[in-house]
């Protein structure tokens, strides 16, 4: 996947500025940056959720999206959310529930979920459609430092089996190394990417 980005505005408002971002299977990024720079604009470009913006996108990676919300699909069995979005067969997710630690739970519904559990049901999904390109938007955000630990492992674990490559989106300025994931800082107005300092020296 490559973006070259020549600008991104809502309405009179340019948020992102020229920017350019390659990704691919195995690699980690993370897009770090203060809260309104442009983040999730600049994700959900990437992942094809976005078409009005200057610039091109290219590539022809699967993508799948893990939100800060699980999005699950609430009058459907915990099984069935993986099942009916992506199409995988009950084997697959049954073996993915069993990978995020929701074996036994297949037939609950999302409402007999906690949050923590919804949130690895989602990241399930998210690798049930065998992404090359993980996409995160803040996925541990609102978790207790004990939920957000274990699903940071749980994700490090997917990715590695999967190969699957990462961009995540976050405020937290450890997550990434203890993902992988080489740092980038989103700023200025309108927002371009540059290394994080740690990175530059
Ligand atoms: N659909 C939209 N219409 C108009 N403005 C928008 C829209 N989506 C985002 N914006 C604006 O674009 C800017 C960037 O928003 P974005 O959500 O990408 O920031 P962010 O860095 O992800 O923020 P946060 O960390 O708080 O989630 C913000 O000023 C926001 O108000």
């Amino acid at each position: 996947m490559r973006l070259d980005l020549q600008g991104k505005a809502f309405g009179p408002r340019a948020v992102l500025g020229p920017l350019s971002l390659t990704a691919g299977r195995g690699q980690r990024l993370a897009v770090l940056g203060p809260s309104g720079i442009g983040k999730s604009t600049l994700l959900r470009i990437v992942a094809g959720l976005d078409h009005a913006f200057a610039g091109h996108l290219s590539g022809d990676d699967r993508v799948a999206m893990v939100f800060q919300e699980p999005t699950l699909l609430p009058w459907r069995p915990a099984l069935q959310n993986i099942t009916i979005p992506t199409g995988c067969d009950a084997a697959t997710a049954g073996a993915l529930m069993a990978q995020v630690g929701l074996a036994g739970r297949e037939a609950q519904f999302p409402r007999q979920l906690s949050l923590g559990q919804q949130r690895r049901l989602a990241l399930a999904r998210a690798f049930a459609a065998r992404p090359d390109i993980l996409l995160m938007d803040e996925p541990f955000a609102s978790l207790d430092p004990d939920t957000a630990d274990r699903m940071i492992a749980l994700t490090a674990g997917l990715l590695d089996r999967s190969g699957a490559g990462l961009i995540l989106v976050t405020h937290d300025a450890e997550e990434p190394a203890r993902l992988g994931a080489r740092p980038l800082i989103l700023s200025g107005s309108p927002a371009t990417l540059g290394p994080a300092p740690t990175d530059a020296r």
